[in-house]
């Protein structure tokens, strides 16, 4: 990577692009992005992801070279990989929207528009946010074991992405899915239930506004665990009707608690999802935080969740964007 930069003075980044994420034609976003980000004195160098993985190794090189800031342009999945490989460091790390669900851009009230999000971006507000792990593996949003898990196993095997596809492997996992039994050992407690899901959240909420943690910030030192009780098909079906609205802490079938750490044991080894990416982990699941450990650039004019409003806020927010994509769809 050229040292020009360097040279002058000016604030070197490195956007990484992962081209498969979300639905969204990525065409022109490289050239965009540098044009809009020179105006802030930043000077933009692009990397396109070509397989999994691809975005840590980007992102540690940036670091090691010396880059001010990663741009990740991606999802969930692609900011975990940026991320994971910026903790800990002065490098700060901004984000583009451009997944199926992104869940951490709209828990952090950026918008799921380019040229809006690049915005944020320019402001040059970085806050220091925790982020958490399980078994030395890295989450910045949420970690899951359940029903979560296998929805995102099976939109992972899928062939298509964004919002569609995701709505129908949940329906599909529904109809078929048998709770299993969890310990949770934390806050000097034991918990052991009969669960739908167990999920660790350093965010509110899964992606697309379901909130799954509606209290969750990422700037408490703790973690939101919310645990979903096994139920009746319509007693679950309304949780999802609270996550939707965010008053999950509202239903009975719903418990969280915070914790800056804890031990999760279920029966058997099997699927967990590491920020909607689909893993396989052991029995015992060890969850801590990391509190203050990865600059992000946030959006600092959020607000605080507010149940109904803040959600009906952001669908209106995104019908707007939507729109303005059908009279520009150049980039979309
Ligand atoms: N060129 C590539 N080809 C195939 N897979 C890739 C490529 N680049 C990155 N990936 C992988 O694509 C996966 C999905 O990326 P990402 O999570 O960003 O998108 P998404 O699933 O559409 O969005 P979200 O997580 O917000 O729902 C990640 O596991 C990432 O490692």
């Amino acid at each position: 990577m050229p040292n020009f930069a360097r040279c002058m003075n000016k604030k070197r980044c490195l956007l990484i692009i992962n081209p498969i994420s979300g639905t969204g034609n990525k065409r022109g976003l490289d050239a965009l992005v540098a044009s809009r980000l020179a105006d802030n004195g930043l000077t933009v160098e692009t990397a396109w992801t070509t397989a999994h993985g691809d975005a840590t190794r980007l992102a540690r090189r940036a670091a090691e070279e010396g880059f001010d800031s990663v741009i990740a342009a991606g999802g969930d999945g692609t900011i975990n990989e940026a991320a994971s490989a910026l903790c800990g460091s002065r490098v700060k790390l901004g984000i583009i929207p451009c997944g199926s669900g992104n869940g951490l851009a709209r828990h952090l009230d950026i918008p799921v528009d380019i040229r809006a999000s690049l915005e944020i971006i320019g402001r040059d507000c970085p806050v220091a946010c925790d982020y958490g792990s399980v078994n030395g593996k890295s989450f910045f949003c949420t970690f899951g074991v359940g029903f979560d898990a296998a929805v995102s196993d099976a939109f992972a095997r899928g062939k298509h992405r964004g919002l569609v596809s995701y709505v129908n492997n949940t329906i599909r996992q529904f109809v078929n899915y048998n709770a299993d039994e969890y310990t949770i050992r934390a806050n000097g407690q034991i918990i052991t239930e009969q669960a739908f899901l167990v999920a660790v959240c350093n965010a509110s909420q899964y992606g697309n506004n379901a909130y799954i943690a509606p209290r969750a910030t990422m700037t408490d030192g703790l973690l939101d665990i919310t645990i979903i009780h096994a139920g009746n098909p319509l007693s679950t079906m309304l949780v999802g009707v609270d996550m939707l609205t965010g008053y999950t802490y509202r239903n009975a079938l719903v418990d969280t608690i915070r914790v800056s750490s804890a031990t999760i044991e279920r029966k058997h080894p099997g699927p967990a999802h590491i920020d909607g990416e689909p893993v396989a982990l052991g029995e015992t699941l060890e969850v801590r935080c990391h509190p203050g450990q990865l600059w992000l650039y946030t959006n600092p004019d959020e607000r605080p969740f507010r149940p109904i409003i803040t959600p009906i806020a952001s669908m209106i927010r995104e019908a707007r964007y939507s729109i303005n994509r059908i009279f520009h769809p150049s980039l979309r």
